[in-house]
């Protein structure tokens, strides 16, 4: 028919979940259904646009890696070439979904629309979410609109960007939100509705790429807490860690024991980057001594998207200077 072409590529999650009953959901099989099946579930979806279905993995996402992002990230870049695809939606669980999202919004080198989308209950569940989500995502992926808006992630009816997305809620249905930062838009009454887009460098404006890579420097994440020490400091550097993210309290404050095992971390070549473990607000210079240490900043960015960044910055430079303005500008 003379519909757009989506693809839709497949990696699992509970969008993809089954359970012994309508009633369970929690402790289901995530991942478990083929691609055809969930396309199958929504016949509406025909009526919008050709949708073919490609699997990838059938994971849970939580077992997400570096060999799977890369592999998408390049098959994303494959599709996109091609011009009779319009748009990519990728089918993924929602624990990792806002890192996968924001990977591919660093990589991908196309402005036509790619939408993640999950679900929070199984496909086998009473009011499972996961069509409604499905068939709202293949409608942004077709939306002219949604041209040049970065990697977006379509869930409960809300369009979300990928940078400033993240998982706020361990069980319910609305969970992707952009505090503060604020949704992208809507989907109401069927219709796709944009009201704002992200400042920051994405997409065709990125300078990073991975297609001649099959992988990617270790970076590790130190979450602070009240007693830290710098034992997890220590075993990262030990583990070969290139980078070190550190989820600091506050505005990315570092606890004394903390900060003697980074600042050695850093005369042994790895760069560290604070962020930070509350929610909102960029992590900036809160204290000079910090900086004078050469710990970088990660803006607002999560510390689990700040890991992403840096083992993409890394790829390229390992100038702290530099690696700083990659902070500041994606
Ligand atoms: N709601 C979900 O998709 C959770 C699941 N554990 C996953 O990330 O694959």
């Amino acid at each position: 028919a003379d519909l757009p072409n989506v693809k839709i590529l497949a990696t699992g999650g509970t969008i993809a979940g089954t359970a012994a009953s309508a009633t369970q959901v929690t402790g289901y099989k995530a991942g478990d259904l083929a691609i055809q099946t969930l396309i199958d579930a929504v016949p509406a979806v025909k009526d919008i646009a050709n949708v073919t279905g490609e699997q990838i993995v059938k994971i849970s996402s939580n077992n997400m890696n570096t060999p799977t992002l890369l592999k998408l990230a390049k098959r994303v870049n494959e599709l996109l070439k091609d011009p009779s695809v319009s748009g990519i939606v990728i089918t993924h669980g929602t624990d990792t979904l806002e890192e996968t999202a924001y990977f591919l919004n660093l990589l991908t080198k196309s402005d036509k629309p790619v939408v993640l989308v999950g679900a929070m209950r199984p496909a086998t569940a009473i009011s499972a979410d996961g069509p409604m989500n499905l068939l709202n995502a293949v409608k942004v992926a077709t939306s002219p609109e949604a041209k040049g808006k970065g990697v977006m992630i379509v869930m409960n009816d809300v369009i979300n960007s990928a940078r400033d997305v993240t998982k706020t809620n361990t069980t319910n249905v609305a969970t992707f939100k952009s505090p503060e930062l604020g949704a992208l838009g809507y989907i109401g009454a069927g219709k796709v509705r944009f009201y704002k887009q992200s400042t920051k460098r994405h997409t065709t404006n990125s300078e990073f790429d991975v297609s001649n890579l099959e992988t990617l420097p270790r970076v590790d994440i130190i979450y602070s807490h009240v007693d830290a020490d710098r034992v997890m400091a220590d075993a990262a550097v030990k583990a070969g860690a290139k980078g070190i993210i550190h989820a600091g309290t506050g505005n990315g404050s570092i606890a004394d024991p903390t900060e003697a095992g980074l600042k050695d971390a850093v005369k042994n070549g790895v760069i560290v980057v604070r962020s930070a473990r509350v929610p909102n607000g960029p992590t900036t210079v809160s204290l000079a001594k910090w900086k004078d240490a050469g710990f970088l900043e990660s803006d607002t960015l999560n510390p689990q998207k700040a890991r992403l960044l840096l083992q993409l910055a890394l790829t390229k430079t390992s100038d702290p200077k530099e690696i700083q303005r990659m902070f500041d500008e994606y």
